[in-house]
């Protein structure tokens, strides 16, 4: 029999002053999966979980927990008996209740049992001793790590969080990142994790849904949505973008770094030729000449280095072509530091580079 998914979302709908906020948004999440729901501000991730927590209301559509309808505009379970988790930017502690007493919200049992399992969570956010203090005596990002154990420790059917790791230190945050994650595939708890920021969502999720203007644009496992995104705006929203702007003549795109196919273009159709600075190749100048053109990198173009940064794990060096001025970005793994006004020539890959129609922002 196949598998039936912790939490399904059929077209769920609403708008606000007329303005559809969320316009037919549909998942899956199977039990112990992570689906990040990431997008920029505004465009309806936190409305859409809102309304799976049944905290607000959906315009049309429905919610399915373990298969069973949880809410249609006619069925309404409240959010208490929903079986989900919440773990919320600004989801405050009780402040009259201890640590304790936090975590302990919510647990069925005997004393002893709720104590145990206070304990076994607080041990896992690494906040035991905390054990009798209460919220105002923390700070924020102890009470955040509170705030986790509390929303984990009845083993909820769903977890939805959104942005729950924006108030730790970096080097809190993997830490309780990794282990929060680990808790909840142990207990099987389908995940749903708002966020803006891709690198968390590369780092959390087993699949990437991406969000604009209230819709899923994309869905995938997060290799698949970097790698092959749908256009112009997903490549920028994971990183930094070069773009060149060229004109298809015969299915393929003339640029200063030679010819790149476009296939099913039409002639005289303006393409953005679009490729991370991760994949420019540079080569140093040899009296005057670049290397050979090859298939796999096209041909070199002249540049200028502009500037170049050391960013920690990489440099960010920025030319100016000698075609048009215009400035191309390259990032080089470790120390790489040349000189402003250095000559070099740059290619870019063919196999990761995405032709786009021009002006396909999405
Ligand atoms: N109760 C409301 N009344 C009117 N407009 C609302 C309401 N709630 C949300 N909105 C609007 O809906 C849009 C989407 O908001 P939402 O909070 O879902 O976005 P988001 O993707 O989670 O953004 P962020 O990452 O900034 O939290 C925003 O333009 C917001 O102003």
């Amino acid at each position: 029999m196949a598998e039936v998914p912790r939490l399904e979302i059929r077209n769920l709908r609403r708008s606000f002053d007329g303005r559809a906020v969320v316009d037919g948004v549909s998942l899956q999440i199977m039990p112990g999966q992570v689906t990040c729901l990431l997008g920029p501000s505004g465009c309806g991730k936190s409305t859409t979980l809102r309304m799976i927590a049944g905290v607000e209301m959906q315009d049309s559509g429905e919610i399915y927990v373990d298969g069973k309808l949880i809410c249609d505009t006619v069925t309404r379970v409240p959010p208490e008996r929903r079986e989900i988790g919440l773990m919320f930017q600004d989801f405050a502690l009780f402040p009259h209740l201890s640590v304790e007493g936090n975590v302990a919200y919510g647990l069925r049992g005997s004393r002893a049992e709720k104590r145990a399992r206070v304990e076994e969570m607080l041990g896992r956010v690494h906040m035991q001793r905390f054990i009798d203090m209460y919220p105002h005596q923390l700070s924020g990002g102890e009470q955040q790590r509170v705030a986790l154990a509390r929303a984990l420790a009845p083993q909820p059917r769903i977890m939805l969080m959104d942005e729950p790791f924006s108030g730790l230190d970096n080097r809190l945050r993997d830490g309780i990142r990794d282990e929060t994650l680990s808790i909840l595939k142990e207990e099987d708890t389908g995940v749903l994790l708002v966020t803006h920021e891709p690198d968390e969502a590369m780092r959390m999720a087993d699949e990437i849904a991406l969000m604009r203007d209230g819709r899923i644009v994309q869905q995938g496992a997060p290799y698949n949505v970097y790698t092959r995104p749908l256009d112009r705006a997903s490549v920028a929203f994971f990183s930094d973008a070069n773009v060149r702007r060229a004109t298809v003549q015969g299915a393929l795109a003339m640029t200063p770094f030679g010819r790149f196919l476009a296939p099913g273009i039409a002639d005289g159709t303006e393409v953005d030729i679009v490729f991370r600075p991760q994949h420019v190749r540079i080569d140093f100048d040899r009296a005057g000449v670049g290397p050979v053109p090859t298939a796999v990198e096209g041909t070199a173009a002249r540049a200028v280095v502009e500037r170049a940064r050391f960013m920690g794990n990489e440099s960010l060096v920025e030319f100016r072509l000698d075609h048009d001025g215009s400035v191309m970005k390259s990032t080089v793994p470790g120390v790489f530091l040349p000189q402003p006004g250095t000559v070099m020539w740059l290619r870019v890959r063919r196999d990761k580079c995405f032709v786009f129609p021009a002006g396909m922002m999405g």
